[in-house]
């Protein structure tokens, strides 16, 4: 009997989804390329191992493995982002037929995504660059997912990926199809770039209340009372980390603070700047990774210039709740943001609501706040417009800036929490030191100005010198 569905990739992610697939009755196709000494039997043995794999088809022939599949076949595909793709596409090619549907589920850049849309129309066969966020569990038990592409060939898939997606508080998919071209990837990519910011946060976090003498453990505690009011899949992970001990020893200290990363945060900062959207947060996350990597040099400095200010802090636990919840606000502003600008830049047409519904389960920045945004985001797409996130923030205001400064009078590094400030007052700033800029730029280029007290909104240059 052929297989209704195929999954090409037996990685990590490839091997969850094949058993989520079949958990969810589906007859499948898996396929492991062979690489003697290297890759024997991957899909054979991976098969064998667990018993909802029973009825799967385990292949390492490619032709063997498309010949197993009904028409027009469906294929995952979960190899690693980049040429990787390309290559098993045309590897794939001579073996498909019209209308046939590729899906890529791994991190790919929405840029090339929509490249492979347009090359494989040419052959009649469908692309969907799909976002697929959980990690190994999520992707076991139900990962939210983002196809973006041609809607068409999405209906055909769907009954498949809704089926093994998460499922939201009402018990719908956290799947939903996101919009045309590289827009399914753009998206996973930006709930990337909000993961790095959460991420960032909750270290910094660790690293005050560390500073306040609380060891991992009276960390994990506090944050464990965090859930109350601020719970999400980071900070309960955080949590379980915190706790981990090697003997008397927690885990957590003997992991080298060098920070790494695969791109997709890379990718937003770029794409930040291609459009014109401050997303500071995430570019200050990425940068303090990349920081993180000069650990050589971070050694050298230290002795050098070293932390000078070691005194007692002086800020409450609830403070640094308050201050994390007023960072987390701005980030998933910048984060939607972005969204919002592609959207209206590529005409994608996105849908801040349905994308923040599908990221209250299975992804890795599924949180309480991700809930309330479900709603708010049917009201408006400015965050910083909706009056509940309006009276969270002013409530908060105080406590993040205490916490900020202080943090900077102690020698603390909070990057991100920073920044929240910063960008908090740039963007609520009616008048604004631009002005400035405008006229430097006029001065040695000519760029030109405009005039607050000239509604033509004419170019002016001037002649600073004269
Ligand atoms: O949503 C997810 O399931 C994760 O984000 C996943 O996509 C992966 O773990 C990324 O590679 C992390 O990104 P970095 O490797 O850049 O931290």
């Amino acid at each position: 009997e052929t297989s209704e569905f195929g999954l090409f990739g037996l990685g990590v992610m490839g091997k969850s989804l094949s058993r989520n697939l079949a958990n969810n009755g589906f007859r499948i196709s898996i396929f492991n390329r062979h690489v003697d000494g290297v890759e024997e039997n991957v899909a054979k043995d991976f098969k064998a191992q667990f018993p909802e794999l029973s009825n799967a088809s385990a292949f390492d022939d490619i032709s063997s493995f498309v010949n197993s599949l009904e028409q027009p076949r469906k294929i995952m595909l979960m190899v690693n982002a980049g040429k990787a793709i390309d290559h098993v596409i045309e590897d794939l090619l001579p073996h498909l037929s019209e209308n046939d549907i590729l899906i890529d589920g791994g991190n790919s850049n929405y840029k090339k995504t929509k490249e492979r849309i347009e090359y494989l129309k040419t052959k009649n066969i469908h692309f969907i660059g799909t976002g697929i966020s959980g990690g190994e569990e999520g992707a076991l038990s139900g990962p939210s997912i983002m196809p973006g592409g041609d809607r068409e060939a999405y209906q055909l898939v769907q009954p498949y990926l809704e089926s093994i997606s998460a499922k939201d508080w009402k018990d719908l998919p956290c799947c939903t199809y996101i919009g045309p071209e590289g827009s399914g990837h753009f998206v996973k990519m930006v709930h990337n770039g909000i993961e790095y910011v959460e991420m960032q946060l909750l270290a910094e976090v660790s690293a005050i209340l560390e500073r306040l003498g609380k060891t991992p453990d009276e960390i994990a505690d506090s944050l464990e009372r965090w859930k109350e009011t601020a719970d999400s899949y980071l900070l309960g992970i955080t949590v379980t980390i915190l706790r981990k001990k090697e003997g008397e020893d927690w885990l957590v200290k003997k992991v080298l603070d060098k920070a790494g990363n695969k791109g997709t945060g890379n990718w937003t900062t770029i794409a930040s700047a291609e459009l014109g959207v401050p997303c500071t947060l995430i570019a200050s996350a990425l940068f303090s990774r990349f920081i993180s990597f000069y650990k050589e040099e971070r050694l050298l400095l230290n002795k050098t210039f070293g932390k000078v200010n070691d005194s007692q802090l002086n800020i409450s636990t609830n403070e640094i709740l308050e201050a994390y919840q007023f960072a987390r606000i701005i980030n998933h502003y910048q984060g939607f943001k972005i969204i919002e600008e592609a959207s209206r830049s590529y005409s994608w047409d996105l849908n801040l609501s349905e994308i923040s519904r599908i990221w209250t389960g299975g992804c890795i920045i599924k949180s309480d706040l991700m809930r309330d945004l479900v709603e708010i985001h049917k009201e408006t797409s400015n965050l910083l417009a909706n009056p509940q996130l309006i009276e969270k923030l002013n409530k908060a205001r105080p406590s993040v800036k205490k916490v900020v400064s202080e943090c900077l009078l102690k020698d603390i590094t909070t990057p991100a929490f920073s920044e929240s400030v910063q960008f908090f007052n740039g963007i609520t700033t009616a008048y604004s030191t631009a002005n400035i800029i405008q006229a430097q730029r006029d001065y040695f280029g000519a760029h030109t100005y405009k005039r607050i007290d000239d509604e033509s909104g004419k170019n002016h240059h001037t002649s600073w010198e004269q």
